[in-house]
């Protein structure tokens, strides 16, 4: 079977990725590499593809402008141009998709040959995957990662969201099948789209666990807060998202200062994307707010949000969270949420927002509590009372490595796999490679 991944937003590379470099930098790149990377593992699978967007701008990074890019024997990324040039946030990402549509098309019309099915990520990527579709016949899977419906109910004032959600049902009603992470979204979130039949062709079919590298020696972040924080021996309180509003970073700064046994007890420790000067409007508002809070006195020496990070800096804090501390998620709303997985993985209890995949998570794995995003005590209360409870963090920490295991891209990969051969069986039959299959 050759399977063809596409995904248009953010900064798709081989890794190591440098996530939060932009606000699309984020978790549906983990998510795209890492099925890609296990599908590629089964045998069935004899290559597989994933196309992106190609595009130049020398603050991203040097692989955006390469067609293609290798990431093993059997698996690689191939970018697709058209005629501008420049990195697009996902709302912009629209004015270019005919042009978009158009490449893509032509890239398949001269392949040797044609994968047997896509799988799209997000709705831009659902369209042109539905266009190939009525040209080549190939069956369409559509993964959303962040339904537009339910970040309606919590940023209303957000720009954009009708056109996103109607663009959603359009793909919702046509793609032969569609994965989801949680059983919300698929009884609650494709539902409310009002598309007849589309729960039938819905699978729930959760992510695995990012690989991150293994903890070592103190990387040079973890050694730059220490110098930074007035007492480093302390546990930490850790978050991890893209500085966009909806993570409600602010609301977790708020809640850390409406706690003062917290501060007292523990430091504050926020990676929020990278400052390389390529951030969007929402980003630099969202970095400029958290800026200005921890200028407040209160929080001198106790609170650190460092301008850059990579892979080795976030599996090292995750450690030193590990180590009494405690790993937040206080989205409004967050529609699966693998920093929690991945806090699982590491041994770090967690404190989550009760809106969205957390719940779910955190039913799953028993390792933390559930909150309001918008009660800033209930925040603090909950930081306060997993690192102050010995007895209580080694329960969660324990069921966290106990239970992780459930979220596993093997499993995935097999599943999903097997997803796609029954969309594309008749078209293999068709083609005399049923067997491959
Ligand atoms: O400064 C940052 C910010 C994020 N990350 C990593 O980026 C990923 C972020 O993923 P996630 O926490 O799931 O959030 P989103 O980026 O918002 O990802 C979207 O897509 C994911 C995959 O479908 C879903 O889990 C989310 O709910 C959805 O909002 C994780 O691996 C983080 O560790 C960093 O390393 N540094
Ligand atoms: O926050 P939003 O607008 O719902 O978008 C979700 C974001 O999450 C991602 O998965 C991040 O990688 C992207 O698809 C998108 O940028």
């Amino acid at each position: 079977m050759y399977i063809m991944h596409l995904a248009l937003g953010g900064c798709l590379k081989a890794p190591p990725v440098l996530f939060g470099v932009t606000a699309d930098t984020g978790g549906h790149i983990a998510y795209v590499l890492e099925a890609a990377l296990a599908q590629a593992r089964l045998q069935q699978v004899e290559r597989v593809s994933i196309v992106t967007r190609l595009f130049e701008d020398a603050r991203l990074g040097t692989a955006h402008d390469r067609p293609h890019e290798p990431l093993g024997e059997r698996i690689g990324i191939d970018r697709i141009a058209t005629g501008r040039r420049e990195y697009l946030e996902k709302e912009a990402l629209a004015l270019d998709l005919p042009d978009f549509i158009e490449a893509f098309c032509a890239h398949l019309a001269s392949s040797p040959r044609l994968p047997d099915v896509i799988h799209a990520h997000f709705s831009d990527a659902a369209a042109a995957a539905l266009a190939a579709r009525s040209r080549f016949g190939i069956p369409v899977v559509y993964t959303p990662h962040a339904l537009a419906i339910d970040k309606r109910i919590v940023q209303p004032d957000c720009g954009g969201l009708d056109t996103r959600i109607e663009a959603e049902r359009l793909a919702i009603a046509q793609a032969d099948a569609i994965i989801v992470s949680t059983r919300d979204e698929a009884e609650r979130q494709v539902r409310a789209y009002g598309v007849a039949g589309a729960t039938a062709r819905t699978m729930t079919l959760p992510p695995g666990v990012p690989r991150r590298a293994r903890p070592g020696q103190e990387t040079r972040l973890a050694a730059r807060l220490l110098e930074r924080l007035r007492d480093p021996r302390k546990p930490i309180v850790l978050a991890i998202a893209r500085p966009v509003r909806k993570k409600n970073l602010a609301g977790l700064v708020h809640a850390y200062l409406a706690t003062p046994a917290l501060i007292e007890h523990a430091n504050l420790v926020i990676l929020a994307g990278q400052r390389t000067g390529a951030a969007s409007a929402e980003e630099a508002e969202v970095v400029g707010e958290l800026e200005r809070l921890q200028d407040d006195e209160r929080l001198r020496g106790c609170m650190a949000l460092p301008p850059c990070h990579d892979a080795d800096d976030v599996a090292a804090l995750y450690a030193k969270a590990a180590r009494g501390g405690v790993f937040v998620n206080a989205a409004l709303h967050e529609p699966f949420g693998l920093t929690l997985i991945e806090a699982a993985a590491a041994g770090v209890p967690v404190v989550a927002t009760r809106h969205g995949g957390p719940s779910e998570i955190v039913a799953t794995l028993g390792h933390g509590l559930l909150v309001d995003p918008c009660d800033p005590a209930a925040i603090g209360a909950a930081c306060l009372e997993i690192s102050s409870d010995k007895d209580l963090h080694r329960r969660l920490s324990k069921a966290a490595l106990r239970h992780v295991g459930h979220y596993d891209w093997d499993r995935y990969a097999r599943l999903s796999v097997s997803l796609y051969a029954g969309l594309c069986q008749p078209r293999l039959q068709s083609t005399g490679r049923v067997a491959a299959a």
